[in-house]
């Protein structure tokens, strides 16, 4: 219902027991834990005399028939209106529920979320955006974030900031501000390093623990090649994957501390411009990255081999959704990146 013109929005209380034919204001939740929580009644269902028990078993003995000024806006209209202000690529809406509307991920690929876009729209105030943190790889179906009205009335002026500072950051970064980059799929050249491995003396397990990773994003090893731990040999090796126009190039083992561990000193020596060497995440804080050539090289430490959640699991998904690495990426990871030691 609206509020004459010019009006204020209004809302009135009504008795359960006196709301029969009215419609009502907003969804209904029942929750009965363990078993059920969600909508029992829709926001406009006109209320008949059997809807009086079960409206008083979910604790209602008053209902709001509501009035809407033209400054204000519903809930449901206030959280919709955010979602299509934040919604980018490969990201879908779901319908308003409960004053909540939530944005989906359409297809596999890194959350791109713009950190500083959610808390300026969160310091508003009556209004809410909760989203998954920014580079999360997400499956198709996953939710990202949803938006939500906090009172049943919004005054319209606080959709139109969020419309605003959507706006500005689409105009100045060329996205929206929550959006799913998909994964490009690459052909990397793999070089396993350690006297034990090429000698024979142990099998190697880097190879497929590498390759399942880059299946995961649809990616493959197109060639795996062995050297010892041999600083020309690992250098001379670099330079035949890149000679095969690999899209990246990944080096395992020997990338600690160890007279043997030549790998880093051999990344080098082939000409790579490494971004970094030393990662602040646990495990894999021994990663190397940088480029060759603008290949993306990685040195991976042992930890990749058998940690299912590394460095290398924070890397090379935002690698190959397209982003081109900088030392501050790197640096960023510290803090929360203390997973396992
Ligand atoms: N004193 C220090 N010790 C260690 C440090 C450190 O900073 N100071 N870093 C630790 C971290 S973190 C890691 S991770 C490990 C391993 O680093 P590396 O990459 O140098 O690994 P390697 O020494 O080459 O090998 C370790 C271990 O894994 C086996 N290995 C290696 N490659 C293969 C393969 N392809 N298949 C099967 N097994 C493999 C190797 O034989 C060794 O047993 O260092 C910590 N220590
Ligand atoms: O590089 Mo190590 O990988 O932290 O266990």
């Amino acid at each position: 219902m609206k509020a004459p013109e010019g009006g204020v929005s209004h809302l009135r209380e009504v008795k359960v027991e006196d709301a029969v034919g009215m419609r009502l204001a907003h969804d209904l939740t029942q929750i009965l834990p363990g078993e059920f929580k969600g909508r029992l009644y829709r926001k406009g269902h006109v209320v008949v005399p059997e809807d009086i028990p079960r409206l008083k078993d979910i604790g209602k003995e008053h209902l709001y028939i509501l009035e809407l000024a033209d400054t204000d806006l519903h809930e449901d209209d206030a959280a919709l209106r955010m979602a299509q202000a934040l919604c980018g690529d490969n990201v879908s809406r779901g319908e308003p529920y409960e004053g909540k509307v939530s944005l989906k991920a359409e297809i596999p690929g890194l959350a791109c979320i713009a950190r500083d876009v959610v808390d300026e729209i969160n310091r508003l105030g009556e209004i809410a955006l909760a989203t998954v943190v920014r580079h999360r790889v997400v499956r198709q179906g996953d939710v990202l974030a949803a938006t939500r009205a906090i009172p049943l009335i919004i005054p319209a002026v606080k959709v139109e900031a969020v419309e605003t500072i959507a706006a500005d950051y689409r105009a100045s970064h060329g996205a929206a501000p929550v959006s799913i980059r998909p994964f490009r799929t690459v052909k990397a050249g793999l070089l396993t390093t350690g006297t034990e491995v090429y000698s024979g003396r142990i099998q190697d397990q880097f190879g497929p623990a590498v390759r399942a990773k880059l299946a995961e994003f649809g990616s493959v090893v197109a060639e795996q090649r062995f050297a010892p731990d041999d600083r020309h040999t690992i250098v001379n090796e670099i330079h035949y994957l890149r000679q095969q126009g690999y899209d990246m190039i990944l080096v395992t083992g020997g990338m600690s501390v160890d007279p043997d561990d030549r790998t880093p000193g051999a990344i080098a020596e082939a000409g790579t411009n490494i971004i970094s060497y030393g990662t602040p995440m646990l495990p894999g804080s021994m990663l190397l990255f940088g480029y060759l050539d603008g290949i993306p090289i990685f040195g991976l430490p042992g930890c990749v081999m058998h940690d299912p959640y590394t460095s290398f699991d924070v890397i090379l998904p935002r690698v190959l959704a397209g982003d081109i690495i900088v030392r501050e990426d790197i640096t960023d990871l510290g803090y929360g990146g203390l997973h396992r030691c």
